[in-house]
């Protein structure tokens, strides 16, 4: 993936939200104040009580493929995957002590004085480091969130002036936490194949060394959440993206489900999945990335952890000759490089699904 030609993008002043409540607890930039039909209203769970996301219990998924926990895990897992494009993991096997490690580490980063956090900064243009990612120009609106982005693996795709020094643990505990979430992805693609009725390895055969990129999203609270947004409406790029949100955390994550903001209600222990872009290509629009964005509330901060797994730079994408048929299921999406539309992807706004259109077949 090249690096984008950053002398020429102007983002103006980028505030930074933390500094912001703390100066000025009560007031709400400008940049920050949504048109009316952006503005992202905090929905309570309550009122949704009978629209949940799915949840997916990896231990059934464990046991023997002929099992009948196994198979209806497998079917509950390929509804979620066509109706939802989201569903939550319990049971997934990785330890508390890593998921708290982590959520840790990156609670005290943010926590850190901005002069330190600045040792480490977002430049116009680049997705990595601290700060707000996809500004493109002065006029842009402004997230209420501050994010710190990494590359993990490959390593080609890391760049270690950007891995902090501070917190002392954030680099092991980062490293140790990438690993786990990385076998929970390979695991993840496996079944989701089966769910297809295609080979079990087939993704990851086809993904080559994936590419792994995690991004903590620190949403403080605000005095106006009924006029801003924490983060703008949009599908991943990725193949699978795995979401852990801080404990306790409030409801914050929305989903676009036939024309409403679905929450997503934080379950204890419990990670979010999400359908990727690239799945969506691969599968020919069977399994759905799904549109979503980040709300934010007055009271309290939220902290998210997101790793974003997707192919190498160099494999082609399009759709599996198994799921497209020239008479019943015509191919949607034309051929690609990986690493071309994960250029793409980065060079844009968050905008919805609008990424996608650089992969649809236009009829
Ligand atoms: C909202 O999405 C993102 O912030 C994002 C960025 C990921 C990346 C980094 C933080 C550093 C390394 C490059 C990479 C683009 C992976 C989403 O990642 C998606 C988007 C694409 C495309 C992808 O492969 O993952
Ligand atoms: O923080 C959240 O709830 C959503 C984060 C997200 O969608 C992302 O980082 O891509
Ligand atoms: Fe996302």
């Amino acid at each position: 993936m090249a690096p984008l030609p950053i002398s020429s993008i102007r983002v103006g002043k980028i505030d930074d939200v933390q500094e912001l409540i703390k100066s000025k607890p009560n007031t709400v930039p400008e940049r920050f104040i949504r048109e009316a039909n952006e503005r992202g209203v905090l929905v309570s769970h309550k009122t949704h009580l009978h629209h949940h996301i799915p949840v997916v219990d990896l231990s059934k998924l464990s046991k023997p493929h002929t099992d009948d926990d196994f198979l209806f895990e497998i079917l509950k897992l390929s509804q979620a995957c066509e109706d939802w494009g989201f569903f939550q993991v319990i049971n997934h096997g990785i330890e508390v002590g890593v998921v708290e490690d982590i959520e840790k580490v990156a609670k005290e980063f943010f926590e850190m004085p901005l002069e330190e956090k600045k040792k480490y900064p977002m430049e116009p243009g680049t997705v990595q480091g601290y700060g707000q990612a996809f500004i493109f120009s002065e006029d842009q609106k402004l997230d209420w969130c501050n994010m710190f982005a990494l590359g993990v693996h490959p390593p080609s795709i890391r760049n270690p002036k950007l891995w902090p020094s501070k917190p002392a643990r954030f680099s092991e505990n980062l490293e140790g936490y990438s690993k786990e979430i990385r076998k929970l992805c390979k695991r993840l693609l496996k079944y989701i194949a089966i769910s297809l009725d295609l080979k079990e390895e087939r993704f990851e055969e086809m993904f080559g060394e994936a590419v792994q990129a995690v991004r903590m999203n620190y949403y403080p609270p605000c005095s106006r959440p009924d006029l801003v947004m924490g983060l703008s409406p949009h599908s991943d790029g990725s193949a699978l993206t795995v979401l852990q949100q801080s404990k306790n955390s409030r409801v914050g994550l929305q989903i676009l489900k036939d024309n409403t903001w679905v929450p997503v209600l934080p379950l204890p222990n419990a990670l979010v999945i999400n359908i990727g872009d690239t799945i969506e290509v691969l599968t020919n629009g069977k399994y759905k990335s799904v549109e979503h964005r980040a709300v934010t509330n007055r009271e309290r901060e939220r902290l998210t952890i997101v790793t974003f797994y997707a192919p190498n730079y160099e494999v082609k994408i399009e759709p599996m000759g198994e799921l497209v048929d020239d008479e019943t299921n015509p191919c949607k999406y034309r051929s690609y490089n990986h690493g071309d539309y994960s250029y793409h992807y980065v060079s844009n706004k968050l905008q919805g699904k609008k990424s996608l259109d650089f992969a649809k077949i236009l009829n």
